[in-house]
Formats: structure tokens, sequence, C-alpha cells
């Protein structure tokens, strides 16, 4: 230990030497200062323990004394020295700074010890204490400090600049003051359950500044507590980290974004496609992985420059997005490859066409760098679950598909297996054709009669479409009915199909030929369109027809499928006038409480129910409950598919109204159905 005594009288440092070197296992160094610029040079020059200081020098007296050697060593600890016993002036030099007071007359070597240990103990406690001071205020971490019932007792300057609120604000209230209301219930339960057992606690959490906005923080709540374990107080520490969280988002995205064109890369594609398997297999749904591969792309970099194919990859991944629907996924892969998800589809019959959307958008010219570009894209194709089990295998099955593409003459797309292949094929061809049929007068309308129970008169007709393909020849509906709802085609299609029943309806009775309604099919698309009503009531009007003649057939399947939206179309379809019958009743999951909220005039007996009639029991009780179940609610009834004499004996007997089949006639071309209502009236007439 080394000490500074400052001391004037000679006599009195002597004593003070003495009382100092006795009873110290280790004689402190002693340095002797005789007044008080001495002293100064001494703590200027070298670093004391303690300094004993009498406070009535040559060159300087009192409280002044120790202020002049605080002033120049304040780390250092002093204790005064004087002849006087003087409380005032003890108490004025404790406030100052000085760590004790001793009356030189009243001094042992027990007194003066003791008194320089705690002077250098307090002194290292007082600065410690300065130090936390300094780095509670100065620090830019927000400190609050509760008591151990959660009443805040202390914040620093960071906590008020962050959260806006003023140490007045808080004290005395509860920190849930900044509770953002963003976290889960049972947060703040987990986070008391950790700091009884562990004392501690940290984590990201959301505050509210008192402005009302929300803030992300880092938070480290720590319990303080005393010897007994008994929490006394907590202490809360966090950062403001919405800058942090700012970049990390930054940082993120850019770790799964392509910076070019601002599609997922890579790495978000495996995710998301993962994502789609998954969800795919749960609800028992159909994922499609396209790749795609520019075809010309290394020409126009490589003659063009890099500037001009940066945007051109741009402006394909902008017409890519824009060719897809908001769910599904496009992502660039690198280079000129790119990957398009296609994710919860019902059946993939509907993914060629999309694939062959994707080759259209892409083949119109790219205006880039003030160049006209043409690029073609070749894509392969798999479809999950179905060709393989593992969604991970989808990768290289669409890679596989793609190389197979190129290698067909590029500017195409080709399926991972080759059955799916000669199906697209085989669709697309029949699709392209299907799209000029309407211009180019490929479909015509047959008629099938319908014959009215027991008098055999014709009443009516079932308008039955058939496509004259030049090469396949007659094309039945079912072949290409579904690929016109597909395609939207059956709107513009079925528009045709009912104008033309009119105008047939029209000719027959221009001719004279007695009113006979012409039934007519409506598809599921068809029946919801929004057009449909005006569409009709326009024909109605140009072929000057009355309504009442127009029988619209809707399958079963179709009323059921939103009963709501059926009944509301269907009362329209009743005020309008028209006529309309349910087709292949019994077949669908109609229940009777339903069928008597639907306006309908028609139950139509589906020819899958005459066809082993009488014979079959089932099919027997089944024809005969619609027949009666028509009847108890004054609807009409209709038996299709009557081929036998025996069949229609059976439905006679049953009172089935009106009958159309095979036994009668097949469904006749224009002018052969017009041949037969001619026999008939001269039969009449004869
Ligand atoms: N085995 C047998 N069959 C008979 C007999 N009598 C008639 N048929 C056939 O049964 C089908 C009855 O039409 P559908 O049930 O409405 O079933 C129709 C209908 O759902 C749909 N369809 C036909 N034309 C159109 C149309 O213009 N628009 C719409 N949306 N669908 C149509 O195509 C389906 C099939 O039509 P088609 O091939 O013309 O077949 C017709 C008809 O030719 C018979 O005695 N025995």
């Amino acid at each position: 230990m080394k000490i500074l005594l400052v001391e004037d009288n000679l006599p009195d440092a002597v004593l003070l030497r003495e009382l100092l070197r006795s009873d110290w296992r280790e004689p402190p160094e002693l340095v002797h200062a005789i007044d008080m610029s001495d002293a100064l040079r001494c703590v200027q020059r070298e670093a004391f323990d303690v300094a004993l200081l009498d406070l009535s020098l040559p060159d300087a007296f009192g409280d002044e004394t120790f202020r002049r050697l605080n002033r120049q060593a304040p780390n250092l600890p002093i204790i005064a020295l004087t002849g006087l016993d003087d409380e005032t002036l003890a108490t004025e030099l404790a406030q100052a700074g000085a760590q004790d007071y001793l009356v030189k007359g009243h001094l042992d070597a027990g007194i003066l010890h003791r008194a320089i240990r705690y002077a250098i103990e307090r002194k290292r406690a007082e600065e410690k204490l300065r130090l936390a001071a300094t780095v509670f205020e100065s620090t830019l971490e927000a400190i609050l400090i509760t008591d151990a019932n959660g009443a805040i007792i202390s914040v620093n300057r960071a906590f008020c600049d962050i959260t806006g609120y003023s140490e007045s604000d808080v004290l005395g209230r509860n920190p849930n003051l900044l509770q953002s209301g963003r976290h889960r219930r049972g947060f703040f339960r987990k986070m008391r359950d950790a700091l009884g057992r562990k004392g501690q606690w940290q984590g990201e959490t959301w505050h509210r500044r008192k402005s009302g906005e929300i803030f992300p923080t880092w938070m480290n709540v720590s319990a303080v507590g005393y010897a007994n374990g008994e929490v006394s107080h907590y202490v809360g520490v966090f950062t403001d980290i919405t800058d942090l969280k700012h970049s990390e988002e930054r940082l993120d995205y850019l770790a799964h974004h392509d910076t070019l064109t601002g599609l997922p890369n890579r790495l978000l594609f495996h995710e998301r496609l993962r994502e789609a398997a998954l969800h795919a297999r749960q609800n028992n749904r159909i994922i499609a992985l396209m790749f795609l591969d520019l075809d010309r792309f290394k020409i126009v970099n490589d003659t063009l420059g890099h500037t001009v194919g940066d945007e051109l990859l741009a402006a394909v991944a902008e017409r890519l997005r824009n060719s897809v629907r908001a769910s599904d996924t496009v992502a660039r892969l690198g280079g000129d490859e790119f990957a398009v998800v296609v994710s919860d589809m019902t059946d993939g019959s509907d993914i060629a066409h999309r694939a062959q959307k994707i080759i259209d958008t892409l083949s119109s010219a790219f205006s880039v760098g003030g160049n006209e570009v043409f690029v073609t894209t070749s894509i392969g194709i798999t479809l999950f679950p179905n060709d393989n089990g593992e969604w991970s295998k989808m990768v290289e099955n669409a890679d596989v598909a793609m190389y197979h593409a190129k290698q067909q003459g590029r500017n195409n797309y080709q399926f991972y297996t080759a059955e799916m292949n000669a199906c697209a094929y085989d669709q697309l061809m029949l699709e392209t054709s299907l799209r000029h049929a309407l211009e180019r007068d490929e479909f015509v309308l047959y008629y099938q009669p319908q014959i009215d129970m027991p008098s055999g008169d014709i009443v009516g007709v079932e308008a039955l479409i058939r496509w004259n393909h030049p090469e396949l020849g007659l094309v039945p509906p079912n072949d290409f009915i579904p690929l016109l709802e597909v395609t939207g085609l059956i709107v513009p299609v079925g528009e045709w199909v009912i104008r033309t029943a009119c105008r047939q309806v029209r000719t027959w009775l221009d001719e004279g030929h007695p009113p006979l309604t012409m039934a007519v099919n409506l598809s599921a698309r068809q029946f919801r369109e929004q057009n449909l009503k005006s569409n009709i009531a326009a024909i109605l009007a140009e072929t000057n027809i009355p309504a009442n003649l127009l029988e619209l057939e809707i399958t079963e399947s179709i009323v059921m499928e939103n009963v709501q939206e059926t009944v509301e179309i269907l009362r329209q379809f009743k005020d309008m006038g028209l006529k309309v019958a349910i087709d292949d009743f019994g077949t669908g999951a109609s229940s009777l409480s339903y069928l008597k909220s639907f306006p309908v005039d028609t139950l139509k007996i589906s020819h899958d129910f005459v066809l082993n009639l009488p014979a079959d029991n089932d099919d027997a009780a089944i024809a005969k409950a619609v027949i009666t179940l028509a009847r108890n609610m004054s609807l009409g009834s209709v038996a299709e598919g009557v081929e036998t004499s025996e069949q229609m004996d059976f439905l006679r007997l049953q009172q089935c109204e009106r009958m159309q089949g095979y036994l009668f006639s097949k469904a006749l071309p224009p002018e052969q159905m017009a041949a037969l209502l001619e026999e008939r009236r001269r039969a009449a007439a004869t």
C-alpha cells in the first residue's frame, strides 16, 4: 500500500508515521508532502492508495485544502486530519467526497488503520456505483427496473428515447404498458415461467411506443434476488431491432429470390414445390412441375450482349408471371431456366393447355434494348403423384421431359410419360380443330322425336349436336363436349345450338307443322354463364317463337352443384316462360326436399334405367318411382332410350307421358326430320 501523508507539522508527521508503521503486517510505503503544492506535485507524479491530509497547511486551509487535492486526484480516497473536532466541517467534507475525518489528538494505530481500510473500500464501491450509473444512463439499450411486484422504479435515457415515454410517465406503472398485443396467448406466461425457473428470459418481443407504433425488440429480463432467493427486482434490457429486422427480411428476400427477375430462386422453388406436394398429398390434389428452357437465348446473349440478355430474361419472367394463377409459383433456376409449379389441381387434364398457353405467350416478339427479339421455349412436364410416388423425383423427371422436348425440335412441351404425351397430343389436335369448327360451320344439329303417350303423336324433339369433322367424320358429342367445357368454347357453341334449334322451330312453324317442344341440352358451364338468359331472350325475339316451346335440359348433377344458385337461375328461366327438364333423373343424388324447391317442368328418366326394363327389378322400381313422383308433383315425365316394345309397354303402364328412343326414331338430320314430320302430317290428313 502507498500512502500520501500531507502534513506541515513535523512532530505530527513523525507521530503519524509511527502509528502507520506499527501493527501492519506489511508496512505501507509512505510519501510525505509538507504543503499543498508539494502534495499536488506528488499526485501528479505517482498514484497512491490513500491520502492523509492535514487541513491547515501553509498554502491551503480548511475545506479548500481538500477540494484542491480532490480536484487534482479525483480517484484518490482522502482522509482529512485536523486538530479541531469540528462537526460542521466534517459534514461539509463528507458531502464534498472526503472518505473520513480524523481528529489528530484522538488517534491511535487501530483507528487510523481502520479508517484507511474503509476509505479505500468505500472509494472503490463509490467508483463502481458511479461507473454503473454512467453505463445505465449512457448505454444505447433501454433498461427498466421494476420492484418485485412489477412496478417500474427506474428507466434510463435510452428507454425514454426508444419508447417515447418520459421517466415520470412510467414510474410506478407495470411494464405491460409497452405490450403490443401482437403476441399469442401464452407468450407472457412462458416468460414468467422462465423467470421463475431460471431467473432469466430472453427473446424477441414486440413493444408499443407511446405513439402507438409497434416495434420489434430483443429483450433480456433478469430477476434480481436477495441471498435467501426471494426476488427483490426485475431488470429488463431491450434493444430496438427494427433496422435489424428490415435487413433480416431483406437478406431473407435476397436469399430466396433472383435479383434480376425478382422471381423465387432455386431455394425457394424447392420449398414451394415441397409445400405444394405436401398439400396435394393431404388433400388428394395433383400438382404439375414444368421446366422451361429458352431455346434461342444463348444466341441473343452472344450477339446482342449481356445487358439485352438480362432485359430479355426479366421480360420473359414478367410474361411467365402473368400467364399463371397467383397461387402457382414461377421460379428462375439459373441462366435461362425457369420452373412453374402448378398447384392444387383436381386432375391434370388441363395442364397441356396451360403449357401451350406459356409457349404462345412467349412466342410474340420481345422489345429489348431497341431490338425485336423472338425466343421459343421447350417445356418438360411432370405430374405428382402420377408420374412417380416421390415428389423429390419431380425435378429429375421434368428435366428429362424438357430434354425430350428439346430433342423434339424445340418450341414444344413434353410430358414425362409417353402415354401422357400421346393423350395430350390427341387432345391438342382435337382442341385446335374444335376452335375452328364453329367458324367452318362443321357443327350440325340432329333431332330426336319425343312421342306422346298414348296418342303416339310427335310432340317435341331433342336437339343433339354432331360435329362433322372433315377427316374423322361425324363425331358424337360425348367425345368433344367435355373439351368444349374445359376450353370455354361451350359458351359460343352452346349459343349456336340454341339459335339453330330455335330457327328450326320457326321453320317448322312457318311450314305449318303443329308447334313442337324443342329440348336443348345445357352444360354445367353454360348453365351458370351470366349472359345465358339475355342471349336466350335475344334468340327468342329474333326467331319469334314462344318461350314455352324451348325446353332446357339440365342434368341432375348440375342442378345439385350449388342448390341456392340453381334455384335462382331456374326461377329466372321460369319468369321468362321457358320450360326446364331434369335430365338423367335418378342418377344424381338429389333429395326430394330439394326437388320441391326447383321450379322445373319435366323429369327425364335416364336410358340407363330403361335399358333393362322390364326384367331388372331395381330399374323397374326406379322408373316407376320417377314417373309416380313426376305425376304427384304435377311434372311431365319423359323416358329416354326406349328401344323395345316391352320397355314401351312397361312405361306406358306406369303412365309415362312422353318417350324417346330408337324404337320410334334415332336422332335425325334436319332434312330427314322434316320429311318425318311431313309424313306424319300427311298421315293425319288422310
Ligand atoms: N342407346 C341408346 N341411345 C339413345 C337412344 N335414343 C337416343 N339415344 C341417345 O341418347 C342420348 C340422349 O341425350 P342426352 O342424355 O341428353 O345426352 C347427351 C347430352 O348430354 C350431350 N349433348 C348432346 N347434344 C348436346 C348439346 O347441344 N349441348 C350439350 N351441352 N350437350 C349435348 O351428349 C349426350 C349424348 O348425346 P348423343 O350421343 O346424341 O346421344 C343421345 C341420343 O342419341 C336409344 O334408344 N338407345
